[in-house]
């Protein structure tokens, strides 16, 4: 690992796109601002329109506008900025790139050091990792990290194919592979709340635990994304990453050392136990869903047929919802169930740990229904812990009734959090510290699990669309846990 504050140049590949504009650039201010980052970098932002540096350092300032009342020049801070015009698939550009490379390096003395931020579509992602090293960009007197976005792949042989292709390349300790629900403090809170609370380790298992339910739902629909949903759904999109990585860090056993090799092996563990499915078995534990038109926030938004470039018939999941069964001594028994959603009710990300209840319980009248103890990980918008338990009613009888304690992370964070998780991650790489990015072994396992899911759905059409707009997705969903005598509880709206 490095300093707190490293040196290095950035270079973004897909520089003028969304992500680079949206996220990546706010959170590199971001860096810059509170100190995280010393004088010595530079950000090369490389695609194939003919920008000037002038043009490219406007684009710049204006993903930065959200911070004019900062006490920073944004001249200042965008004079780091240099574009350099080309087409990856081109290998004439690549030496280009390394000579200014090589005189950024002189002068912001960045002692060889380079991210190589691979924010473009993925079919680029391969043939970029072989041309850097082909054309000698990565032999530097420093160290070379590559930053690899989502999709890694379609399915696992893809996944596979294109892991092979950036190995040749770069050694699995040079790949970074983002996954950015890994850089949200309220996700890296999980195993802090698990493992510095005498209260919860103990308790943590299939003895004390009834289920664990991870939602995270969407208001947005799938928007100008229908090319690349239609060939996603949220299968790929949210749960083949996000979804199965949290509940890594949710069912994992304590690691040994808080390093990133000792946490992945424990993620590792967990994602191997995952009861397997066959192609049949696949109804009886996962339900799909699609919006179709519906109110939201009092207007008719439109189906997700009705979207561009999606197929006016299309078989593409806009929800998923799942029953994970783990096979391993701490959780046989205790379902995890996952759910996610575009157009749903609400934007929220949230995992409730639901107790089981005691054998017998005194204070509550017969027939009356026991509230169980419930952990509640707020993940965002609203970041917190919530813990559901029961005390005295205040008055003179022996029942008891709900109480919540609360803990409001967001008072100590005023900043918002999908950028702020790129911010995270960004200086997480710039510091050498691998832990918050996924390693080839968890992408294998994932895609494998999911792989199976999708071989069912491909087979077989669905009934879509159905569930609305601004509803909580399809009732086969609540089905999925009546059928085991659960029932969703509800996620909490933006602002407690
Ligand atoms: N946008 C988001 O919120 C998220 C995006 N991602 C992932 O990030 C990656 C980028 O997404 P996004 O920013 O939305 O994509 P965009 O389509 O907005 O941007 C693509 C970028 O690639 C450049 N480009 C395309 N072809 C070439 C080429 N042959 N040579 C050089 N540059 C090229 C484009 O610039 P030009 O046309 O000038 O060449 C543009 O800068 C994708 O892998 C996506 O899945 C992941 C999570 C969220
Ligand atoms: O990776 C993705 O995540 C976003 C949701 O991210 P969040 O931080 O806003 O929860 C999702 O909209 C997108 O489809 C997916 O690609």
């Amino acid at each position: 690992m490095t300093t707190n504050t490293p040196k290095a140049v950035i270079v973004i590949f897909g520089a003028t796109g969304d992500l680079a504009n949206r996220k990546l650039y706010p959170s590199i201010y971001r860096l810059f601002r509170n100190g995280k980052l010393s004088e010595n970098f530079a950000v090369v932002g490389v695609a194939r329109r003919p920008l000037t540096n002038e043009d490219f350092r406007n684009n710049v300032k204006n993903s930065i506008s959200q911070f004019e009342d900062d006490n920073i020049d944004p001249d200042k801070f965008a004079s780091h900025f240099h574009y350099h015009p080309f087409d990856v698939q081109d290998l004439s550009y690549y030496q280009s790139l390394n000579t200014l490379l090589h005189s950024l390096d002189e002068k912001h003395e960045t002692e060889g050091n380079r991210i190589f931020y691979l924010a473009m579509a993925p079919n680029f992602f391969g043939t970029l990792a072989a041309n850097l090293k082909s054309e000698g960009l990565t032999s530097t007197q420093g160290w070379s990290r590559l930053v690899i976005e989502k999709p890694f792949g379609h399915n696992f042989k893809s996944a596979q194919k294109l892991n092979n292709q950036i190995r040749e390349a770069f050694d699995e300790d040079q790949i970074y592979r983002i996954d950015h629900y890994l850089g949200k403090e309220m996700v890296q809170n999980i195993e802090v709340i698990r493992f510095a609370n005498a209260m919860f380790e103990p308790l943590w298992n299939n003895q004390f635990i009834s289920n664990i339910q991870i939602t995270s739902s969407e208001v947005l629909g799938v928007e100008d994304r229908g090319r690349y949903y239609e060939s996603s759904g949220a299968l790929r999109d949210m749960v083949q990453n996000h979804m199965l990585q949290m509940m890594a860090l949710l069912a994992m056993e304590p690691p040994i050392k808080l390093t990133p090799e000792e946490i992945r092996s424990e993620k590792v563990k967990v994602l191997r136990a995952l009861k397997p499915m066959s192609v049949d078995e696949v109804e009886d534990y996962f339900v799909r869903g699609q919006y179709d038109r519906g109110i939201v926030d009092g207007e008719e938004k439109p189906g997700y047929r009705e979207g561009n470039s999606v197929d006016p018939d299309s078989n593409t999941e806009t929800f998923v919802a799942g029953k994970l069964t783990i096979n391993n001594f701490r959780w046989a028994g205790t379902p995890i169930y996952i759910r996610t959603g575009k157009r749903m009710q609400q934007k929220s990300t949230e995992i409730v740990v639901q107790f089981k209840d005691l054998p017998m319980n005194l204070y509550y009248d017969k027939g009356e229904a026991i509230h169980p103890n419930l952990l509640v990980i707020h993940i965002q918008p609203y970041e917190g812990i919530t813990l559901h338990l029961n005390a005295k009613k205040g008055d003179y009888g022996t029942t008891s009734t709900p109480i919540s304690l609360k803990y409001n992370n967001n008072d100590n964070n005023d900043k918002m959090n999908t950028p702020e998780a790129y911010e995270v991650l960004l200086h997480d790489c710039m510091r050498g510290d691998s832990t918050n990015f996924t390693h080839w072994d968890e992408v294998a396992l994932s895609w494998k699990f999911v792989d199976i899911i999708s071989q069912a759905w491909e087979n077989k059409k669905a009934q879509f669309p159905n569930y609305e707009s601004g509803s909580n997705g399809p009732k086969d969903s609540d089905a999925l846990l009546e059928k085991d005598g659960f029932h969703w509880w509800s996620v909490t709206p933006e602002e407690e």
